[in-house]
């Protein structure tokens, strides 16, 4: 849309989720630096009046700040020429039912904007178009049912004349995928979906034209019978892997399985951030776990669950897809955020995945450059094959029906969720959130009900062996070697923001907003927050003002127990174990509202 494509030029405006297309969660603003940055002060806040977890950032566009609340999603459009008084309100009607079918939280991660109009898309489905100016609602459709568990909790994202959405709902057994919708009407451009034929997945003869051993049968081979108690998996070297295959999301769904077809109630939840090359017109995503999470009931890599892919705007058709985690025994989602980076001219696709690793890929030809572990305590597999994308799983961390596996690292959270991470041109460093979380994990038999919650696996989790449950690190995209480490007391589960100034930002669950130094991590400022803070810093210009903010309000899955008073190891898909210790530091429930400084 030409008017977000104006809005994002002008480093005043935070037009899109994470600044810009290319997701870095980066501006070029530079008012507050490593010298002044002691002064900073709160200028203002908001209250949202909603106690549950705050995840995403307002959209600022010219004087107007559009910001959403967790469910019910309400929206404030502020005058930030007029002291944030309030323009326009819109606080649309769901059914409180829904609550009771996210998995993690009553979270949302932001609005789209983009030609004059304000997208949000409901936890109950419902994608809605308002016009940016009164908040008069001009069109809506329904992207996604909650009667069958299927959700949403994802930004919507404007692209050209589209507007792309996704689906959650893999505790669900779901059959996800991402949506494109025209941005004048609400019809429907495309829909490709994570599992199934490849006339539904869209996929087509090119697709991993630069790399057909992504498009394998398989990639591994069973040893002492794969599933079976004891059983593993031995990868298949490069020469032993027949690539160039077709009709995958359905052929990696091997039989017996606990449901017939199990690729029509296969997950591949779509819920991130997704980053769009308009040089190659190609948008990224990733796609989450499979369905269920007893991985001996689907026997086979389970394809495309768990993949990052990338496809042309216009017709949606796959350009290349890489599974990061074949026949997923973890939940290990794949839906973590796409950065897109330029370096030496060519530009590069990185990607902080849940199991661990850090991928780069040439963006353009899915080609892998580097793959490492973001932390050494990463133990389910040893390595991942740069030709084939294919990690090394280690057989004593497999898991098996009834069977209580223990010491897998990281935790099914990943060592990294829903929390963006961040790029600077300026260090040409990541910047990344963490979990240093492990866990036991038992998958238990499960019958599916359309509807009702299909997860097939009961987990405790507990901090990883540096004796905390989180960290902030800095990355070098081409090596995915790690720069510089800071430990924190819980999971960083805030995105991060990086400045032209050398400065990084994000939150934590103990209620801090920070300013670390880029270049080494060291901590130059931080402020108490009135909750945990799992929303993403940001900042924009007002008057020649630069001000950075975050939403405080604890929850997601690592806060969802402590909002909802759950206190058995096990509730919460173990987080309420894990995460206990947050209610020293957080009055449940949640306490949703945005905070903003300035000098
Ligand atoms: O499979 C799914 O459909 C699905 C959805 C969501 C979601 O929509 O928030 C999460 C997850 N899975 C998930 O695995 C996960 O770790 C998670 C964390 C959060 C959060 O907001 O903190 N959401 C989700």
């Amino acid at each position: 849309a030409a008017d977000q494509e104006a809005a994002m030029k002008d480093p005043n405006n935070w037009a899109h989720p994470r600044g810009q297309h290319n997701n870095q969660g980066y501006s070029s603003l530079a008012q507050i630096n490593k010298g002044n940055i002691k002064n900073l002060k709160a200028a203002w806040t908001f209250a949202t009046g909603v106690n549950r977890g705050h995840e995403g950032s307002p959209v600022v566009v010219g004087n107007m700040m559009y910001l959403v609340s967790a469910f019910p999603n309400n929206i404030y459009a502020l005058d930030l020429n007029d002291n944030q008084k309030i323009v326009w309100s819109y606080f649309p009607k769901q059914d409180p039912s829904v609550q009771a079918v996210l998995c993690c939280d009553n979270v949302t991660r932001g609005l789209g904007f983009g030609d004059g109009k304000i997208f949000l898309q409901q936890n109950d489905g419902m994608l809605v178009a308002l016009d940016a100016k009164d908040g008069k609602k001009i069109w809506e459709v329904k992207n996604t049912d909650p009667k069958v568990g299927a959700t949403n909790t994802n930004a919507p994202h404007v692209i050209k004349d589209k507007v792309l959405t996704g689906c959650s709902g893999a505790e669900f057994g779901v059959r996800c995928f991402i949506a494109a919708y025209n941005l004048k009407d609400g019809s429907l451009a495309w829909k490709a979906y994570s599992t199934g034929p490849d006339a539904e997945t869209l996929h087509d003869a090119n697709t991993n034209k630069d790399n057909p051993l992504y498009n394998a049968l398989s990639v591994y081979q069973d040893v002492n019978g794969g599933n079976k108690e004891g059983g593993s998996f031995k990868r298949l070297e490069a020469s032993q892997i027949k690539g160039g295959e077709k009709e995958l999301g359905t052929r990696t769904w091997l039989k017996p399985q606990a449901i017939k077809d199990g690729w029509q109630h296969g997950g591949g939840s779509v819920w991130g951030w997704w980053p769009y090359d308009a040089k190659t017109n190609l948008v990224y995503y990733g796609a989450g776990n499979p369905s269920v999470w007893n991985p001996d009931v689907r026997p086979g890599d389970n394809k495309w669950s768990m993949t990052v892919t990338a496809r042309d705007l216009d017709t949606g058709v796959a350009k290349w897809a890489m599974q990061m985690t074949p026949h997923d025994e973890w939940d290990y989602d794949g839906v973590n955020e796409v950065i897109l980076f330029d370096k030496g001219g060519k530009t590069y696709a990185w990607h902080h995945d849940r199991n661990g690793f850090a991928y780069t890929w040439n963006a353009n030809t899915g080609s892998l450059i580097a793959a490492e572990k973001v932390h050494p305590f990463v133990n389910w597999a040893a390595d991942v094959d740069l030709k084939t994308g294919v990690p090394s799983k280690d057989g004593r961390y497999s898991t098996h029906q009834d069977y209580n596996a223990k010491g897998i690292c990281p935790a099914a959270l990943g060592t990294k969720d829903q929390q963006p991470a961040a790029y600077s041109p300026k260090t040409g460093l990541m910047y990344s959130p963490l979990n240093h979380v492990c866990m036991t994990y038992e998958p238990v038999e499960s019958k599916y009900v359309a509807g009702q919650p299909w997860v097939g696996a009961t987990l405790t989790m507990f901090a990883g062996p540096d004796g905390v449950m989180g960290g902030f690190a800095a990355y070098d995209p081409m090596t995915n070697k790690k720069v510089w480490y800071n430990k924190e007391k819980f999971s960083a589960w805030s995105g991060a923001l990086t400045t032209a100034t050398d400065l990084v930002f994000y939150g934590t669950l103990d209620r801090w907003f920070k300013a670390v130094d880029a270049k080494s991590g060291k901590e130059l400022w931080k402020f108490q927050v009135g909750s945990g803070a799992i929303g993403n810093a940001f900042t924009y210009g007002n008057k020649g003002k630069q001000y950075v903010g975050i939403f405080s309000g604890i929850g997601g899955w690592a806060g969802v127990a402590m909002n909802l008073g759950m206190t058995s190891d096990t509730d919460a898909l173990g987080a309420a174990g894990g995460y206990k210790e947050l209610t020293k530091y957080n009055a449940a429930p949640g306490g949703g509202a945005l905070n903003v400084f300035a000098l």
